[in-house]
This record gives structure tokens, C-alpha cells and sequence, in this order.
């Protein structure tokens, strides 16, 4: 009866299939998955802009000043030998050839705009072949970074001094051109991701509903706040896994359920979320109801227990719902540690599938050795420092002092005849 680890993770990735798509605004959005590849709506920039604050030149200088051009703004053409003062992200001007930053240039008391700085010319404007001369003299470290990576197809006076055609411009299109893919489906809206959109032109994204979720916490010994007392312990589980749940960009209810067959039965049953998540009761203890609860409701168990040290008891039932919209119920076992196994093991897997993410795998060298279990794969919590996994103390499946150390959990196979994983052998970890 009892699934390996891998065919569970497998199992409950498969089960479900991507929630329907709707448009949602930017600023509802963060935390979902784009149900179709992203494409740029205008050219990235959408025009010319100057990557610095300056003077937009064109043709040779010394250049006339004749105005000033901020962002938002747009200029009139510039001629041979004008230039115009301009703000970063400015639309350069039609006709300006390059960008003069601020500090490589400077206007005389003739709005007379000059390559190098004030002092390097004491003779006031640039006039002709003894005015390059003077200014070649002046310091080249202004100008190698303008120089490197651009090619000057004419030369505009200072180009000796290195400002080549087309210095500190940003072209239209530069990062993108219209209608190019920028991100693909599947790919999680992240903040980053929400500002590429704006950027890109977009008010709202095709993305998958957001996965609705029903934590059902189970247990009569369990306190929601203040010092354990008696018998009593606090609730771990659901702070922990609100919070999770959470940041996987899922729709979260909470519920506190005793243990009482009827009153979980009622919560099951009457719960409109795409999964319900149980914690405790998955064992065969006296009060241990979720299987005779799943019975009832005629769920079917695709698993019902998984070689997995912590977390074994786990299980995932299908109850429910439509062919085309699947209504799950996970249950994680009660100790804190297990119910984490069963949490990366079967409901994000499913999570993620419902939400139209690919599930991934990163795989890194055990910084130690860690003992493995003959029939059983481990899960096991560890720190990633210089890129390797190494892992902690404090991992009892009742812990969670080390998990909350922990960057991930090592993916440990059963070992059959082998009774340890030596130091630098890879291991699958999932982020936790
Ligand atoms: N005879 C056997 N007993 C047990 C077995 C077994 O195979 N045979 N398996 C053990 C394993 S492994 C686990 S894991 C647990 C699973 O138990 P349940 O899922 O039925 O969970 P509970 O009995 O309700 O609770 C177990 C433990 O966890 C604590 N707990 C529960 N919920 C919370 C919470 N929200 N926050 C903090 N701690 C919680 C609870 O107080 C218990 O200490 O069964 C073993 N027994
Ligand atoms: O699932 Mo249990 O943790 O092995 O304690």
C-alpha cells in the first residue's frame, strides 16, 4: 500500500490539471502563473531615450545650447552644431547624435557647449584645429567608458576625445522588440515579472485562477495563542502553513477542528476549496479520523501512505468536484516535521500543477554524510552554504528547530544495502 517517494511527488503532480485561465490586473496578480507567453506590446524602450543626464548633441561641436528636454517631454529637432540639455530617460531629440554626460562637458558664457571641462579651454570657445588640439589634452579617463563598445560611423568634433554617434543613447528596442517573447508560459508572476509587464505596456495578465485552499487543522490538544499549559501544546502547523501557502500565491482558509469525526466530515464536505489540507489524524490512533472521514465521503485514495522518513502516515484522496475541475484533500500527518514531508511531497506538487507551474529540481553535493533508511527515502533538513548541502541537528519528525535553519531537505534515497550518503554525493533539495 505504501508509495515510494518518487511515484508520490509523481502521483500528486499528475492529478490535477491547470485551474482555468482569467485576466487579472497587476496589482491582483503577483503570485500566479502566466497561462500564455508574455510578449512586448511596444518596442523596449519604445523610443530613443538618453541614458544620462547631459546634453543631446548633433553634428560637431562646440554645440549651441538651445534648450532643455526632461522625461515625459518631447523636443524639436536639433541641427548641426546644436545641442539640447537632457534628463535620463529623456526622448532624444530627432536629429541629436549622441550624449554628452554632464561631467565630460560644459557650457561657456556663450551657451557654447565643450567637451572636457571648464579650464581645459581657457581661451573661451573652440575654434577650428587649435581648439581639438587644446582639448585632446584633457584627462582621457573621462572618456573611456563612452569609448568601449560603440562604433562611431561619423565623427562629430570631440570624437577625438571619444564621443563617438549614438554615446549614452539608449536605441529604441533595445531590450525588446515589439511582439518578442519575453517570458513564457508557466512562468510565476513575481515582482520583478509584474514590473517587465508594466514596462512592456500591460494592464492585466492571462494567468491561471489562483489554486483555493482549505487548511484544516485537526486536534483537541491544540492551543491557537499564549504559553502550552497542561496537556495542551500550541498549533505549529497553522501559522507555518498559512504562511506557505501563502507565498505559493494560493487562496487560504483557516479552520481549527477537534477530534471529531462529524465535525471534520462537515468541514470536508462543505468546503468549496480546490484542496483541502488536513494536519493530524492520518495515523491509526483512537482519534486518528481522516480515513473513516474520506471513507464516507466516498473519496478515492490515490495515496495512502509513502516510504518516506518523516512524514509516512501521508496521503492524497480525490473527492469530489468535476472531470475538468478535481476537488482534493491531502492529509499531512500531525507531527510538525512529517506534515512538512507530506506538505513538499504531495500538496505542492499538486499546488503547483493546479496553478499551471512545471515542478523543477535542483540537485546539490551533500556537505556531509548522512545516514540513509534500507526501504525508506529520507527527507532530510539542511543548510546550503557554499553550494553544498549540509545537514542539521534538531530533526526529530516532532522538530522543527532545525527546519526553521534549514534551506531545504535533502532528498536521501532508501540505501538497500548502503547505510550512508558519504559528503560530496548529489542529492535532490527541495526548497523549503
Ligand atoms: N502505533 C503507531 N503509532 C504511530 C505511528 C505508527 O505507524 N504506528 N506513526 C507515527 C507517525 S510516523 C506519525 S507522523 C504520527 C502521525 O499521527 P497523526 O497524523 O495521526 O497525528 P496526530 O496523532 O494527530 O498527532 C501526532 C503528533 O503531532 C502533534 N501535532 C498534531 N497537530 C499539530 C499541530 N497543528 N501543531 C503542533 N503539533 C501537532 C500531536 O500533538 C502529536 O504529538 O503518528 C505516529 N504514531
Ligand atoms: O511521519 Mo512520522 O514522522 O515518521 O513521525
Amino acid at each position: 500500500m505504501s508509495t515510494s517517494w518518487a511515484e508520490a511527488r509523481k502521483i500528486a503532480g499528475a492529478a490535477a490539471i491547470p485551474l482555468p485561465v482569467t485576466r487579472v490586473p497587476l496589482a491582483q496578480a503577483r503570485g500566479t502563473v502566466l497561462a500564455e507567453s508574455l510578449s512586448a506590446l511596444v518596442d523596449l524602450p519604445p523610443f530613443a531615450t538618453s541614458a544620462m543626464d547631459g546634453w543631446a548633441v548633433a553634428g560637431p561641436g562646440p554645440w549651441r545650447v538651445t534648450g532643455r528636454v526632461l522625461a515625459g517631454q518631447e523636443a524639436t529637432r536639433l541641427g548641426d552644431g546644436e545641442a539640447v540639455e537632457i534628463a535620463t530617460g529623456a526622448r532624444m531629440p530627432s536629429g541629436a547624435e549622441a550624449v554628452l554626460r554632464r561631467e565630460r562637458g560644459y557650457v561657456d558664457a556663450h551657451s557654447r557647449l565643450h567637451v572636457g571641462e571648464k579650464g581645459d579651454d581657457q581661451d573661451g570657445p573652440n575654434h577650428g584645429a587649435s581648439a581639438a588640439a587644446t582639448t585632446a589634452a584633457a584627462p582621457q579617463r573621462f572618456y573611456a567608458a563612452v569609448t568601449s563598445g560603440t562604433t562611431a560611423t561619423r565623427t562629430p568634433r570631440g570624437a577625438e576625445l571619444g564621443l563617438p554617434i549614438g554615446a549614452d543613447i539608449r536605441p529604441q528596442g533595445q531590450e525588446s522588440r515589439r511582439g518578442e517573447t519575453l517570458l513564457s508560459a508557466g512562468t510565476r508572476v513575481t515582482p520583478a515579472v509584474l514590473g517587465l509587464a508594466a514596462a512592456a505596456g500591460y494592464d492585466d495578465l492571462p494567468v491561471h485562477e489562483r489554486p483555493r485552499v482549505a487548511l484544516v487543522v485537526i486536534g483537541d490538544e491544540l492551543a491557537g495563542s499564549g504559553l502550552p499549559d497542561g496537556a495542551r501544546i500550541r498549533d505549529a502547523l497553522g501559522p507555518m502553513f498559512t504562511a506557505w501557502l501563502d507565498a505559493l500565491g494560493v487562496e487560504v482558509t483557516v479552520s481549527r477542528v477537534a477530534d471529531d469525526p462529524r465535525e471534520l466530515l462537515a468541514v470536508v464536505a462543505s468546503s468549496p476549496a480546490d484542496l483541502v489540507i488536513t494536519t493530524g489524524g492520518t495515523a491509526r490512533g483512537p482519534v486518528d479520523h481522516v480515513h473513516r472521514v474520506l471513507a464516507e465521503l466516498g473519496a478515492r485514495l490515490l495515496i495512502d501512505g509513502v516510504s518516506v522518513r518523516p512524514g509516512h502516515p501521508m496521503l492524497l484522496a480525490q473527492y469530489g468536484g468535476t472531470r475538468q475541475h478535481r476537488r482534493f484533500v491531502a492529509g499531512l500527518p500531525g507531527n510538525p516535521l512529517a506534515a512538512v514531508a507530506g506538505f513538499v511531497t504531495v500538496v505542492r506538487p499538486l499546488l503547483r500543477r493546479l496553478a499551471g507551474l512545471a515542478d523543477t529540481s535542483h540537485f546539490l553535493p551533500l556537505g556531509d554524510a548522512v545516514p540513509t533508511h534500507p526501504t525508506d527515502t529520507r527527507l532530510v533538513p539542511v543548510s546550503v552554504t557554499e553550494a553544498s548541502a549540509v545537514p542539521l541537528r534538531f530533526t526529530g519528525p516532532a522538530m522543527l528547530r532545525g527546519l526553521a535553519l534549514a534551506d531545504g531537505l535533502a532528498v536521501v534515497p532508501p540505501g538497500g544495502g548502503v547505510v550512508a550518503l558519504g559528503a560530496g554525493q548529489r542529492v535532490e533539495v527541495l526548497t523549503v
